[in-house]
């Protein structure tokens, strides 16, 4: 039994991110009949299968499993980016430019604009065009080469005409369009969208295995031939050139063939209904719940994240500050329990409301002992990362 406390061990109460979900049965069994090439030398079948099955997803010619979404999004920008000075588009709350360590800065010594979206939600053609830097020859500038989006970005479906137009321009000022695709599945589900469209449009995609999917990890990064094969350098060099990788990719392939319409169906089900019931309650959301994310505005509820996690810990459910993350191994129970936990924090905030001038973090983790009633033992210990 391990010995971290029991409401560490599950992924049926953890609502921190979708990155808990935990492998199946089904996958580590499938693991142990999994090829044992070396993927280095592209000798591994069953990564060789992975990386084809994505791509033929996406309609891409080719596929390269990378051991992380970070990975996969860092080489793949690097790999689009020639000659600096130069730099990369992208919304002021995308991963690759808010958790990837500044990858871009580092690896690729790439400038990021990062653009706030008019509509709140998702960057317009409109949003970019008046953020971009021409490449004109003004010597004072560091042209946008890439736009990098995210789909899902917080959950929120990117609508497929506007990646369109997007693209259109895109093309016509030789930019590159890169997507970070942690949580495309999640887009293909609730907007109807096949995963080849985004194909169409995207010159890369990082497409994670291990969110929704509930592989234990990696992402396969699509695009054509000889982008892949430089991406493949990059990943090289980045230490991401792995071994044995058929156990994983194995794993993550049972994951692609299994049932993860159904899964992710589910997911959101439950998350729009957590924003159903925090909207009967009058609990601010801070964007839309398209798919398995619920935003609980923390500053307009004026809700203290160290009372929610606490709120969280004393139903039985983890949380790690405004995000309300849904995958399907979420149980009906777990999700009673955080509504309950939820309007506590929120009816505390109503007594003790909490102002903070300082940023509102979405990811950061905790550890904690409980008590019998489930209240926090001692000083909540957040870190952020
Ligand atoms: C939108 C997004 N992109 C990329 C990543 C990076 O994936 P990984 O954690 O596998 O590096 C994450 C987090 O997992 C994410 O949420
Ligand atoms: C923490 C962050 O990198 C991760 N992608 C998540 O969404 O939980």
């Amino acid at each position: 039994m391990s010995d971290l406390p029991e409401p560490y061990t599950s992924a049926e109460n953890d609502f921190r991110s979708d990155t808990f979900t935990t492998p199946t049965a089904e996958m580590m069994q499938a693991a142990c009949s999994a090829s044992i090439g070396d993927a280095v030398y592209n000798e591994d079948l069953d990564t060789l299968a992975l990386e084809r099955q994505v791509a033929q997803l996406a309609g891409k010619p080719a596929g390269l499993f990378c051991v992380s979404g970070t990975l996969s999004n860092q080489i793949a920008l690097r790999s689009h980016l020639y000659q600096p000075p130069y730099s990369v588009l992208c919304d002021y709350r995308a991963h690759v430019y808010t958790h990837e360590a500044a990858g871009l800065a580092i690896l690729s010594q790439a400038m990021v604009t990062p653009v706030v979206p008019s509509n709140g939600n998702y960057l317009t053609l409109e949003d970019i065009r008046r953020a971009y830097i021409a490449d004109d020859g003004d010597i004072h500038g560091a042209p946008t080469r890439v736009v990098s989006l995210e789909n899902t970005l917080h959950g929120i479906v990117y609508p497929v005409e506007e990646l369109v137009r997007i693209k259109a321009w895109c093309v016509e000022n030789q930019i590159r369009l890169h997507c970070d695709g942690a949580r495309l599945w999640n887009a293909v589900i609730e907007s109807g969208v096949p995963m080849k469209q985004f194909g169409e449009i995207f010159d890369s995609i990082s497409i994670c295995l291990s969110k929704s999917l509930g592989a234990p990890m990696g992402s396969v990064l699509v695009g054509d031939a000889k982008f892949i094969k430089k991406c493949n350098h990059f990943r090289k060099q980045q230490g991401g050139g792995v071994r044995q990788s058929g156990m994983m990719c194995r794993m993550a392939s049972v994951a692609v063939q299994g049932d993860w319409r159904a899964h992710l169906a589910r997911s959101h089900r439950m998350a729009h209904e957590l924003a159903a019931f925090c909207a009967t309650h009058g609990i601010p959301l801070e964007s839309p719940a398209d798919t398995n994310f619920v935003f609980i505005d923390l500053r307009r509820a004026r809700m203290d994240p160290d009372v929610l996690v606490k709120k969280g810990l004393k139903y039985h459910v983890k949380l790690m500050g405004g995000r309300v993350s849904f995958h399907y191994q979420i149980s009906d129970a777990s999700l009673e329990r955080v509504k309950v936990a939820l309007l506590e924090a929120f009816q505390h905030a109503q007594a003790h409301p909490f102002d903070t001038d300082g940023p509102t973090k979405i990811y950061r983790s905790e550890s904690t002992e409980v008590d019998i009633e489930g209240n926090a033992i001692g000083e909540l210990q957040t870190y952020k990362y």
